[in-house]
């Protein structure tokens, strides 16, 4: 049984008749099928080739950030970033969410109402706190350079984290939605990564899902129920 997180029913995009959404069954990773399952390689004939349906790096890639995107607590949109150097190294993820230590039980997660709506509060809006995904993986970086790397991120980037992405010299962005991209801050992001030359292009994935099982792995596995405090040491 693959382990399901919360589904939103709205598509995250609609690409080449794919749809890439929130529920984890389209994002579905097979830990099974990266542990070489033997299940999955029946023959020797099998055995003897390398693996034809194995994930390519911008999947990959992407699919790292979607699985990033579930740590998210922004009941509306979760958003998860990854940034990859000139090698295919992962060197930051990252997702939206709170400063350290500004707690998600206490920060508001809605957006302030209208300004005329009696109990208007501008400081009750997820906006002023939330730290977006592709700040929190700029600053994950710990330092290194990013000149030169890739973004990958779940929902095209902002203005303000347009402004981190060209100070960090990233080069390139891949995203999958870019469900706001009417909104003034996201014209403007665009406005300011095509005035640099910072490339960015909508990922296209060759894979449909990808299935995460941890049943499956756990299965095949004898000593699966001994807890990790009961390991046999040797
Ligand atoms: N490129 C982006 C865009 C948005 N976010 C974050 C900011 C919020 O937590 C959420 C958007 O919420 P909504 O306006 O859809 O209710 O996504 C981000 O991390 N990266």
């Amino acid at each position: 049984m693959a382990a399901l997180l919360p589904v939103k029913n709205e598509p995250l995009a609609q690409v080449n008749n794919a749809t890439v959404s929130w529920d984890l069954c389209y994002l579905s990773l097979s830990f099974a099928e990266m542990a070489q399952d033997p299940k999955s390689q029946m023959t020797e004939t099998l055995t003897n080739h390398k693996r034809k349906d194995y994930l390519h790096w911008d999947d990959y890639f992407m699919a790292t950030s979607l699985l990033s995107a579930k740590r998210s607590k922004d009941p509306v949109t979760q958003v998860g970033a990854c940034i990859v150097d000139s090698r295919n190294r992962i060197v930051a993820i990252g997702y939206n969410g709170f400063p350290r230590n500004c707690s998600d039980d206490v920060f508001p997660w809605s957006k302030a109402k209208k300004k005329r709506a009696h109990d208007f509060d501008p400081l009750e809006d997820k906006k002023l706190y939330v730290v977006h995904a592709e700040a929190n993986a700029i600053l994950n970086s710990i330092g290194m350079s990013l000149t030169g790397t890739r973004l990958y991120t779940t929902l095209f980037p902002c203005n303000e984290c347009a402004k981190l992405i060209i100070q960090a010299g990233i080069s390139q962005v891949l995203y999958l939605s870019d469900k706001y991209a009417d909104k003034p801050t996201y014209r403007a992001s665009k406005r300011m990564l095509d005035a640099v030359g910072v490339e960015y292009k909508r990922h296209i994935p060759q894979k449909k899902s990808i299935i995460i099982d941890f049943d499956t792995y756990t299965e095949e596995d004898p000593n699966a129920s001994l807890g990790a405090n009961k390991l046999h040491l040797s």
